[in-house]
């Protein structure tokens, strides 16, 4: 075979350290009069090898009379076949995959895919930048929010947009489990050096998931510690994910913690409506299910928070509708989500502001107006404080209902919960509210 002389004449060119790293793990699938096919063990190492050393294969293959095409396929291990979506951490060659799991990849965990507003604009820009290379938001990110509002998706987004606009960046995407894991396995085996070699000398991008488990886990904070350290000094991008904000996270070192936040910390909030509305309308196409204006409208007012919810309100409604044959209306829908929504339907924010507006005889028009006389702020801001209680919708939503803001909405909770600590009356006439909404 032309591909054998080919390799071995590069032995000869090559220093002995890039020919045992990126010559000698490729193996050969096709060769004929056309093409040489080559395979690597993962899509980094195809792309390296492109980058650097196709031109010289070619010519060397020009040189013994080989084909003229050159393809690059990565091994279909399932942990590297990316493009298939079954993807994993990409990892150098001569590194020996680690014994743990490793994180896979989402296919539809992309940029495109997410669904941007006020929520969660700012942890989407900043990823957008560090994926593009950018320093507009620094180097070092540090996200959380409570489960299920995308920091697993946004950091998968990252990864997918660096592979394919620069897939040689030398990318470690793992959680934190998996990172002490490794760094366990590495302690046992006498192999620390090459665990610190792989995260320090050869990584342009660290992304960490779930940092909130390291609570209590000395050793390995203190190894990601000295990670980040040279890393956030070298200038290289990380990203690292919680379901707890950093100053709650128990258990942590200072000095670790300071690190971790050094850079840019954003908290992704609940989505408000609007957010909600297209994540649901863009589920429920992917699931090619067909939603009218209405009961979208319902679906957005009725889950908030967890997105998983929502997706799986929609596989329900879904799977119902074509075991009845019926296209998903509105009482199809309520009887789906009576089985997923806790609280009652009908306790929503506008049937608390006629309520409120009742008990105190003010209108809605007053309720939502810029008046600021106190027998309109005051039932205003009790309205603002039960709708926090009983509904879990999110401080914008609240705001909205009363042509506000959300900073307006938590100056109301605040101002609610102060005087019914102070004044009896303020007291009796909210528990006395609480209890009528109760019934
Ligand atoms: N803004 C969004 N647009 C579209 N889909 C979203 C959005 N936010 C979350 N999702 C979807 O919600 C689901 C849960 O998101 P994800 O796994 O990223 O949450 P998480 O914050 O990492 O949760 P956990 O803390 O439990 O790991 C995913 O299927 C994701 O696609």
């Amino acid at each position: 075979m032309v591909w054998e002389t080919v390799r071995e004449s590069l032995q000869d060119a090559l220093p002995e350290s890039d020919f045992g790293l990126w010559i000698k793990p490729l193996s050969c699938r096709r060769e004929d009069q056309q093409v040489l096919e080559l395979v690597g063990p993962d899509r980094f190492f195809c792309a390296w090898v492109q980058e650097r050393y196709l031109e010289l294969i070619k010519g060397r293959l020009q040189e013994f009379g080989g084909p003229s095409e050159v393809r690059l396929t990565v091994a279909s291990e399932p942990e590297t076949q990316l493009d298939a979506g079954a993807g994993g951490q990409l990892r150098l060659p001569g590194v020996t995959a680690p014994v743990n799991r490793i994180r896979s990849l989402h296919p539809g965990y992309t940029f495109e895919q997410f669904m941007v507003g006020e929520s969660n604009i700012l942890a989407r820009s900043a990823c957008q930048a560090l994926a593009d290379g950018q320093s507009t938001y620094g180097h070092c990110l540090f996200i959380n929010s409570s489960t299920g509002l995308g920091k697993s998706h946004l950091t998968q987004a990252v990864v997918h947009k660096v592979m394919q606009t620069a897939p040689s960046t030398r990318l470690h995407y793992l959680t934190a489990q998996q990172f002490s894991a490794e760094m366990v396995q590495g302690i046992r085996s006498g192999a620390m050096d090459k665990f610190s070699s792989k995260y320090v000398q050869n990584c342009d991008m660290l992304l960490v998931e779930d940092i909130h488990t390291l609570t209590g886990k000395n050793k390995t904070q203190e190894e990601l510690n000295t990670v980040l350290d040279y890393l956030i000094r070298s200038g290289r991008r990380v990203i690292l994910t919680s379901a707890v904000a950093p100053r709650n996270i128990a258990g942590i070192d200072e000095d670790f913690r300071s690190r971790m936040t050094s850079g840019l910390v954003t908290h992704i909030e609940e989505p408000e409506y609007e957010t909600r509305a297209s994540i649901i309308r863009h589920k429920a196409a992917q699931n090619e299910l067909e939603l009218g204006d209405e009961v979208v409208d319902f679906l957005a007012r009725h889950l908030r928070g967890d997105i998983r919810r929502t997706e799986s309100a929609l596989i329900g409604i879904r799977a119902k509708s074509c075991l009845l044959g019926t296209p998903p209306d509105l009482a199809l829908v309520k009887e789906v989500l009576s089985a997923i929504i806790d609280r009652p339907a009908e306790l929503s924010g506008e049937t608390i502001r006629d309520f409120v507006g009742c008990e105190f005889k003010v209108s809605i028009e007053e309720l939502t107006s810029r008046s600021r006389k106190r027998s309109i702020t005051f039932p205003r801001q009790v309205a603002m404080y039960l709708t926090r209680k009983y509904t879990g919708e999110s401080l914008a939503d609240i705001g909205q209902l009363y042509n506000r803001d959300h900073s307006t909405v938590l100056h109301a909770i605040k101002v609610v919960t102060r005087d019914m600590s102070r004044k009896t009356s303020v007291r009796r006439q909210v528990e006395m509210l609480c209890e009528k909404l109760q019934k």
